[in-house]
């Protein structure tokens, strides 16, 4: 079931790569819109939701998260690695690919996806750190370009905790440049602790 929705979701980022990339005559995309909205009623029959009703995904990031899930084809999907296994101790290290489809500025990443990327991040490290929490302040820089098309290795680590406030930043790299970095204030928030298992916030939280 879930290798199904995975393969479907990796499709469909294929979908999205080539509606993007591709140029053609109108009998071409009209055949393939039609082929489209054929797959889409295959889906709709098995669903009562309607679209932009809150999903409700719940913690910890599953197959459906907005960048990790495999079974979101607008996840690019970042791979979240075991701490240590590629980065510091104490820190969270991951791969990501992004595509044509999120290209900003000609040939590059587009700054809002790597901002997603670097928010994931730290989310992840406040995370693995045992102060799950929300984001309420990033502030990316932008060094230099981020490409598309290659893997990217993102790094990221809790820096720092005040009451219910957890200092993190995070980095992503190509080629051991540091492309872009953040630092981010995250909120702690008991309900999220509680779905992280029982990790728990630190003093103070609400
Ligand atoms: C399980 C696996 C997970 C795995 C994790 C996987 C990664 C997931 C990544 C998802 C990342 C996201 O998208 S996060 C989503 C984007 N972010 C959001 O939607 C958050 C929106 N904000 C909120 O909902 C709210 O601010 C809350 C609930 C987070 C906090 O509200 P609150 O509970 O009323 O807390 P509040 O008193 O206002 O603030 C608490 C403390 O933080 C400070 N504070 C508040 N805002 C700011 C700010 N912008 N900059 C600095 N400091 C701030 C306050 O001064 C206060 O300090 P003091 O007085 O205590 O000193």
């Amino acid at each position: 079931m879930l290798e199904g929705k995975a393969i479907l979701a990796a499709r469909i980022r294929e979908l999205i790569e080539l509606t993007v990339l591709v140029d053609g005559p109108e009998s071409m995309f009209a055949e393939a819109a039609d082929r489209v909205a054929a797959v889409v009623s295959i889906l709709r029959a098995a669903t009562d939701s309607e679209p932009g009703v809150p999903a409700g995904r719940g913690w910890p990031p599953g197959v459906d998260d907005a960048l990790e899930g495999v079974g979101n084809p607008l996840a690019p999907p970042m791979i979240i690695g075991h701490p240590g296994e590629s980065g510091a101790d104490g820190e969270v290290a991951a791969l990501v690919t992004l595509g044509s489809a999120h290209e900003g500025a000609p040939g590059r990443a587009h700054g809002g996806w790597v901002a997603a990327i670097l928010d994931h991040a730290v989310g992840r490290a406040a995370a693995q750190a045992g102060s799950p929490g929300m984001t309420v302040s990033l502030t990316v820089d932008y060094h230099r370009a981020t490409p598309y098309g290659v893997p990217l290795d993102v790094r990221s680590r809790r820096v720092d905790q005040a009451g219910r406030k957890v200092f993190a930043s995070a980095e992503i790299l190509t080629d051991g440049q540091v492309t872009a970095s953040a630092t981010a204030t995250l909120v702690t928030v008991r309900a999220l602790a509680n779905k992280a298992g029982g990790e728990r916030p630190g003093p103070g939280s609400d």
